[in-house]
């Protein structure tokens, strides 16, 4: 079965995959490393499984991969949250003196009170942090690179600096998916043997302007007791100011029925697109 991550080996996704793997009886594991999240993605199929960044703890959720699965026909299989830190690389002897840092476009904002603490100096954003320590060592004199903390030991640059993240505890939480739909009528038969499950969905109403639409949607977890515990809108694009809103729900075992019950009900009434459910 093939693993698409993130590359070059190295990455965070790398050690959140196999961390997951850790968790999970899956055997004939070949990874499959891509330069982009959106190439990952793209490289999923059949029954092999892929890996994304959903949420990480100093800077929010990964906008690029929630506007993914908005529309995207996957089905999520499980998650994974692994501590994130990192260092800081640059082939000159002092801070004052980097004029170019290459940094991961999700690390930047985790990395702020340094960034923001150097001066005159030109970021360049890239799609992954081995990518960031790659242009780095290809490149000039004033050169930097922000990348994963455990990649530090086995380095040696005229600078480095541990743990340059904006605070120590950090971590991301990634997702795995595979490539075909979670139709809801089908998964409802299903079920998981595990003491607390999750399910990610979508939900957009036909009109949200209208007062109590959201109060309605969340009204329906409430009676059920159904905990939810994440909930974001992102636009729909067709037209400004309207939104779909993305949630989770977790619950228990006995609870798996209910759930089901509960999202066909939302389902007559509201766009319900699932995400499938999980074991946590
Ligand atoms: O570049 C990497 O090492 C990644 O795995 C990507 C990624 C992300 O995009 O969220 C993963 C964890 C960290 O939050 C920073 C970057």
């Amino acid at each position: 079965m093939k693993f698409s991550v993130l590359g070059p080996a190295g990455t965070f996704a790398d050690a959140a995959a196999k961390a997951y793997l850790k968790t999970q009886p899956l055997s004939n594991i070949i990874f499959d490393y891509h330069p982009t999240f959106d190439q990952v993605y793209q490289a999923v199929s059949g029954e092999n499984i892929g890996l994304l960044p959903l949420e990480n703890q100093l800077d929010g959720y990964v906008s690029a991969t929630l506007q993914r699965l908005q529309s995207a026909d996957v089905t999520e299989i499980g998650e994974i949250t692994i501590p994130v830190n990192f260092g800081l690389v640059a082939n000159v002897t002092d801070l004052s003196k980097i004029k170019r840092i290459y940094v991961q476009f999700k690390t930047e904002g985790q990395c702020q009170t340094l960034l923001t603490s150097m001066r005159n100096v030109q970021i360049i954003t890239t799609s992954s942090n081995m990518i960031s320590l790659e242009k780095f060592q290809a490149g000039q004199s004033g050169d930097a690179a922000i990348i994963p903390q455990s990649q530090m030991t086995d380095l040696s640059f005229p600078l480095m600096m541990d743990n340059v993240a904006d605070q120590d505890d950090n971590s991301t939480r990634f997702i795995i998916f595979q490539s075909h739909p979670a139709d809801l009528e089908k998964i409802s038969h299903e079920h998981l043997a595990t003491d607390h499950f999750k399910a990610p969905l979508f939900i957009t109403p036909a009109f949200n302007d209208r007062p109590g639409t959201l109060y309605d949607i969340l009204g329906y977890f409430a009676k059920s007791e159904l905990n939810l515990v994440t909930l974001m809108s992102l636009p729909v694009k067709t037209q400004l100011g309207v939104y779909s809103f993305y949630l989770e729900i977790s619950g228990t075992r006995e609870q798996q029925a209910i759930l089901f019950t509960t999202l066909k009900k939302i389902a007559a009434k509201y766009r319900v697109h699932s995400l499938g459910f999980y074991a946590v």
